[in-house]
């Protein structure tokens, strides 16, 4: 596949974290409001998250006229955006929040609208607090990816990353209560 990412040759192995969702069974929701995959979010993509086996993450989605970029197909951006957030739930199998600190995409074919996109990602590894994340995206043909990304997700603690801004998030008050909890 073409990319021009290099994947550390010296990563870290990883274990999956025993209260992580099985394989299966839908991640749990991160944030109700996120454009990604929150069910509360008015315009957002709404992408249900699955665990898969091993370190892996799956997800379908449908290509809404309404996400057409080029003549009658999908906008990479909208793309970037459902990689990010399924790539994003990989770090939680094997610990706590993490978010995107870099993410690149390899576009390899255009996507129609119409189609139905199967993204999933796989954890690849850790250096530190830095995980490293494939994510393969197909129309169809499992041989034939659509894109190709990478990312690199860095740990955080939630409740202090998040802190200084909860005001401004729409989340319902008992979840912003949850999370400002010392
Ligand atoms: C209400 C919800 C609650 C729960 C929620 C949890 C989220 C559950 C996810 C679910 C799925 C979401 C999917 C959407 C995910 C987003 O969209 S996240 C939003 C976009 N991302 C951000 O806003 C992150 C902005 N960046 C930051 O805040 C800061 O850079 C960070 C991440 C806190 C790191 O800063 P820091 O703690 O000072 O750490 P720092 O030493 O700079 O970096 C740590 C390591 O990363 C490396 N690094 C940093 N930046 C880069 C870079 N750009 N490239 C390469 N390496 C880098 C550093 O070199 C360092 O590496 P080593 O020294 O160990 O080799």
């Amino acid at each position: 596949m073409k990319s021009g990412f290099v994947v550390p040759t010296d990563l870290d192995p990883i274990e999956r974290h025993p209260k992580a969702v099985g394989p299966g069974e839908r991640m749990r929701m991160h944030n109700h409001m996120c454009y990604g995959c929150g069910e509360d979010s008015p315009n957002g993509l709404h992408l249900e998250i699955y665990a898969g086996e091993g370190f892996t993450i799956r997800a379908s989605m449908e290509v809404e006229p309404h996400f057409e970029g080029g003549p009658g197909v999908l906008h990479g951006g909208i793309l970037t955006t459902a990689f990010d957030d399924v790539m994003g739930m990989a770090p939680l199998l094997v610990g706590p929040s993490a978010v995107t600190v870099h993410l690149e995409v390899d576009f390899l074919r255009p996507i129609p609208v119409g189609s139905t996109l199967e993204l999933s990602a796989t954890l690849l590894g850790r250096q530190r607090r830095k995980l490293y994340t494939e994510g393969v995206a197909h129309i169809g043909d499992p041989d034939q990816p659509v894109a190709v990304a990478h990312a690199i997700f860095v740990s955080i603690n939630a409740r202090e990353h998040f802190a200084e801004h909860l005001d401004k998030s729409q989340i319902s008050d008992e979840y912003k209560q949850r999370l400002s909890r010392p």
